[in-house]
């Protein structure tokens, strides 16, 4: 955990849930306001279909909304697809942006998401941008070169500090109950921090580097505790409020 910076504790709901997963969203506004609020920023990314209602719903306690994806361009000729003004429109306040999820299935380049992330920072939302090697790549020896390009070509050049998250999400530990030990936590996230300093300029040291794959209540403070690790994003454990909040506990 980097002292100086606020950590966030963001929900990536992924193809999960309908409306009657707003009760799971009371719980965990319930749970923040009684003891994590000013320690702890939390996050839930719903379903594009829940956004609108979420966002709604999270007035007033300060849960921030987010979004798992968003069109490069602001309108247009693109059937089914959401902008980042959209998502605005809604109001949320961030978007997920490269996650290994659409970057598989969707075929999402370092480009495309990099397009993304411009488009969420022209709408005024904070881009999350995801990156995180194979397990092939990491028995290769080459998670660091893997992850640190992804980072140069996935970034928006100029992007301001304040606006932008990243999410180290090693691809084999997403669903999987298998983890990183903290020391490759660590040696990673101190390389995307000077990536992204040598990149961006010395205000990169305010930019959150969250950790995702597999984090859990039962082993959130030792991920959360690592140096440069300024949060989490979290998946399974984040459609319960029960889980989330102790895992978001791991800073009370
Ligand atoms: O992909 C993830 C969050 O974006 C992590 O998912 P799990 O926490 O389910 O491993």
């Amino acid at each position: 955990m980097s002292m100086a910076l606020r950590p966030l504790v963001a929900g990536n709901w992924k193809m999960n849930g309908t409306k009657l997963a707003l009760k799971e969203l009371a719980g965990m506004a319930e749970g923040y306001d009684a003891g994590l609020r000013g320690k702890v920023e939390l996050m839930i990314c719903p379903p594009a279909t829940m956004l609108y209602l979420a966002a709604a719903a999270a007035l007033g306690s300060r849960i921030a909304i987010g979004a798992q994806d968003c069109h490069a361009a602001a309108s247009g000729a693109y059937t089914g697809d959401l902008s980042a003004e959209m998502i605005a429109d809604c109001g949320a306040t961030a978007v997920i942006v490269g996650h290994s999820e659409r970057r598989q299935y969707h075929r999402e380049t370092d480009a495309d998401v990099c397009a993304k992330a411009e488009g969420a920072l022209r709408a005024g939302l904070t881009a999350i941008v995801c990156v995180g090697e194979t397990r092939a790549e990491r028995e290769a020896g080459k998670a660091l070169a893997v992850v640190g390009r992804q980072l140069a070509r996935s970034v928006p050049e100029g992007a301001n500090p304040d606006n932008l998250v990243v999410a180290y999400e090693p691809v084999w530990a997403i669903g999987t109950g298998l983890t990183p030990t903290a020391a490759d936590v660590a040696e990673m996230h101190a390389h995307m921090r000077r990536k992204l300093v040598s990149r961006l300029g010395k205000q990169a040291a305010g930019i959150r580097l969250l950790y995702g794959g597999s984090v859990k209540p039962s082993n959130a403070a030792e991920l959360m505790g690592t140096a440069n690790v300024d949060g989490a994003l979290v998946g399974g454990a984040s459609l319960k409020a029960a889980d989330f909040l102790a895992i978001a506990a791991a800073y009370r």
